[in-house]
């Protein structure tokens, strides 16, 4: 806007705005052909008029945006009654900070660009907190040079209208997160704040009733302190409880204006007073069914009753919330339905599949054991043929809750289908002899009387159990096997259990065929390698791992070294099979490292045939030097009888790998009676004590005497010493009294595949807890 100034110079710019804005009204008197007198008395009352009767903002302000002029209006809303009360003053003076420097802002830059801006939004926080949106437009004023000088505005209030906008979007978003299936936490939390936005100086709230119908729980309070709802979390539904607790139990809308005054707070009034809220108004909402959902409430820091305004905003808030629980309880159905057997209330095969799958990986992760126990009822089709479906369904329901007496809650049971049950079991339960007496306990319960009306008989059960990783190396696995044992306790004449056994095609195994296969299965990498973990027992951190040999053979399926390890030595075979296992366990363990994973040392067996093989140093040499792997990362385990029958070569080819940098270790420490005298002479850095003495740790004080023996005469010799065969938590606690420094053993890990060992390793940087607290 260009206003002509009677005054070409004026250093005044106030007096200049004004003066554009008189010969503009100027102008304007021109045209309409009016007296000079009644020209100026008219426009005088023209302008009062148009200013402070209008109620749009209107205003003049100068370059610093100090108020020049300004309609009753924008007095008001600062809470002034008179207009000339703004003039000289800014908007940062008469607004909160953040709406004051917003407009400052916007008008400065208005000024700078003297561009005006048209008809935009400008939402704002007044001076009494309420929030009001304006649609504004705004000029630059110049003088006759051309000079911005100040601004000229005009704002209209569309504060309701703004406010229905973004109701119905709200409205829109609930409405849309319902459809889409959003949490319902989530959604109820964009109700609450959609109905927030639309009023002032209010915060929501929504209360849920629990499944017994008896109390509310503090589901979603965007903006109530957390304190608060953690205090009114499980009110219950009672005829005088606050406003939502009454709301519920009355099922009609409790308006209460003073909380610190009003009877139905009576109780827990002390209980809120430090949250300073004053009123709370309660608006229950009902399912289909007619049942008491829950309750929408808002509440206010000061006393007073809602406006009709707000109340019916809260009854569309509540109505809004009914669908979406409506809708998160008929979904919740639905998935409980598809996963659970409706008969006996247990997830069924569909949960099951997940569950299993989700312990194998937590398996594998920990290290901790996972058994499938499989329960089939025994000629069940006898009692539904006798009694009829409507006793067996009763019979099945009872057999459920006989084994989740058994399981105790603390494994997952599950109705497989038909009269088949199956439970997952973990932890302890899980190893064999464990599994054994669980089933037991399993059988002895589901086979005691059954009691249906008159009638009383017994039905008897067949079990089966697997365990991971033992006897399967998959979940789909391990249910195939404990289903296969479970078959077999079956066909041993039912009422029986069994654990399941890995059995061999039939085929005799002659000692020189499996010599040619063992030598064609070195070239054909039949062989590999598995990874058991040691961990140091005060910090609980990996520190090493044994490499231990398994073979695939292509008929016999996966061997132990107890099958085949013998032959080898007897036949020589060891020597090649011996120099593979180095190898790749070095390049195994490079690969760890050059992952970023953290260097640790691995061992390897030597049997005694190795030993005496002259190519041994050179063998080690070599891959070490092929796969780049640091000497002092490998060790050798050489077993205690092999050194005592051949010490005096020993000492010297010790020597020779000590040189090379390699670590030693004594195997199976205290089988071979060997002397104090001859362990000083051998240039050890382990000593690993026999198995044999750690799995009667519990029960035999002569081998707790030995084994605290063995331990200290490491010490004192200046030796690791490394118990292995550790199986239980008992034992690692007497071990970690003797100060015995590192441990192997199932009760932390089972040799693993290279891969399951690598992620283990990733892992367990930090102690694992499991084990070491
Ligand atoms: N009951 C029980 N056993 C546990 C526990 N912790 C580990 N073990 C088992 O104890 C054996 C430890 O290896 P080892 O004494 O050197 O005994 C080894 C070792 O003498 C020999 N062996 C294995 N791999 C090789 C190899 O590459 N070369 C040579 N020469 N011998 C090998 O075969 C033996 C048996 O190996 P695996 O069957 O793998 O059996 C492993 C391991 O699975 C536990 O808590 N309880």
């Amino acid at each position: 806007m260009v206003l002509q100034t009677s005054q070409d110079e004026g250093d005044a710019e106030n007096s200049e705005i004004v003066s554009s804005l008189a010969s503009e009204l100027d102008r304007l008197n021109h045209i309409t052909k009016l007296s000079r007198s009644d020209e100026l008395r008219l426009s005088g009352d023209w302008l009062h008029t148009l200013l402070n009767e209008v109620s749009d903002y209107l205003y003049v302000k100068d370059r610093s945006s100090r108020f020049v002029m300004a309609n009753l209006q924008v007095a008001l809303d600062v809470g002034l009654d008179d207009a000339s009360q703004l003039i000289g003053k800014t908007d940062l003076e008469l607004h909160p900070e953040e709406t004051g420097s917003k407009f400052h802002a916007i008008e400065q830059e208005i000024m700078a660009s003297n561009i005006p801006r048209i008809d935009f939004e400008e939402p704002s926080i007044l001076a009494n907190g309420k929030r009001k949106w304006f649609s504004s437009s705004k000029y630059p004023v110049t003088n006759s040079k051309g000079e911005v000088v100040g601004i000229v505005g005009l704002s209209r209030d569309i504060t309701e209208r703004k406010r229905a906008l973004l109701l119905q979007q709200g409205q829109n978003k609930v409405l849309q997160e319902i459809a889409a299936g959003r949490p319902l936490n989530e959604v109820l939390t964009t109700l609450v704040l959609t109905i927030e936005d639309q009023l002032d100086g209010v915060m929501g709230s929504i209360m849920l009733v629990d499944d017994t119908g008896e109390h509310l729980l503090a589901t979603v309070g965007p903006n109530l302190p957390q304190d608060y709802l953690d205090i009114t979390d499980g009110i219950p539904v009672s005829p005088k409880m606050g406003s939502c607790g009454t709301a519920v139990f009355r099922r009609e809308s409790v308006i209460v204006e003073d909380i610190q005054k009003d009877r139905l707070w009576e109780d827990v009034r002390d209980l809120v007073a430090p949250f300073e809220l004053r009123s709370c108004w309660s608006v229950p909402f009902f399912g289909k069914d007619s049942k008491v959902l829950g309750t929408f409430g808002l509440y206010t820091k000061s006393t007073r009753s809602p406006t009709d305004h707000e109340l019916k905003l809260a009854l569309e808030a509540a109505r809004l919330a009914s669908v979406a629980v409506e809708r998160d309880r008929a979904e919740r159905k639905i998935r409980y339905l598809a996963n659970h057997d409706v008969l006996t209330g247990l997830p069924n095969r569909q949960e099951f599949k997940t569950k299993l799958e989700e312990k194998v990986s937590e398996s594998d992760r920990t290290g901790v054991p996972v058994a499938v126990v499989f329960v089939d009822l025994d000629n069940f089709k006898f009692v539904n043929d006798s009694f009829g479906h409507a006793i067996g369904d009763q019979v099945l329901m009872i057999v459920a809750e006989r084994i989740m007496a058994v399981h105790d809650g603390a494994h997952q049971a599950i109705r497989f289908g038909g009269d088949e049950f199956v439970l997952i079991v973990d932890r302890d339960t899980a190893e064999k002899a464990a599994l054994n007496e669980f089933m037991a306990r399993l059988r002895d319960e589901i086979t005691k009387t059954i009691q249906i009306d008159d009638l009383s008989f017994h039905v008897t059960c067949s079990i089966g159990a697997a365990c991971y990783p033992q006897d399967a190396d998959s979940a789909a696995q391990l249910l195939r096997n404990a289903d296969k044992a479970m078959f077999e306790a079956k066909s041993a004449g039912r009422d029986s259990f069994k654990v399941y056994e890995q059995t061999r095609p039939e085929r005799s195994v002659n000692k020189l065929t499996l010599l040619e296969e063992m030598r064609t299965g070195i070239e054909n990498g039949e062989f590999f390698l598995e990874y058991q973990p040691q961990y140091n027992l005060v910090s609980g951190r990996i520190v090493g791992a044994e490499a231990l040999v398994r073979w695939q053979h292509p008929a016999l399926g996966r061997m132990m070294p107890g099958e085949f390890i013998t032959l080898a030595e007897e036949s020589g075979l060891i020597v090649p099979l011996g120099r593979w296992v180095t190898r790749e366990a070095c390049r195994q363990n490079k690969e760890w490292q050059e992952s970023g994973l953290m260097p640790i040392t691995v061992g390897v067996n030597v049997s005694a045939r190795q030993f005496r093989d002259d190519g041994l140093i050179s063998d080690v040499r070599d891959a070490l030097e092929e796969t780049g792997l640091a000497a002092t990362y490998l060790e050798l385990e050489l077993t205690e009888s092999l050194l005592i029958k051949n010490a005096d070569q020993a000492v010297g080819l010790m020597d020779d790998f000590r040189r090379l940098g390699v670590k030693l270790a004594i195997d199976d420490f205290g089988t071979g009676y060997s002397s104090l005298a001859a362990l000083k002479s051998f240039p050890l850095t382990r000593l690993k004590i026999d198995r044999s003495f750690i799995s009667d740790l519990d029960f035999d004080e002569s081998d707790r005497c030995i084994a605290k023996a063995i331990i200290s005469l490491g010490r004192e010799l200046g030796l690791c010493v490394v118990a292995e065969g550790v199986e239980t938590a008992k034992q690692q606690a007497f071990l970690a009294s003797c100060r015995c420094e590192v441990v192997q053993g199932y009760h932390f890990g089972r040799p693993m595949a290279a891969r399951k060992f690598g992620k283990l390793l990733a892992m367990t940087l930090t102690p694992l807890d499991a084990h070491f607290g």
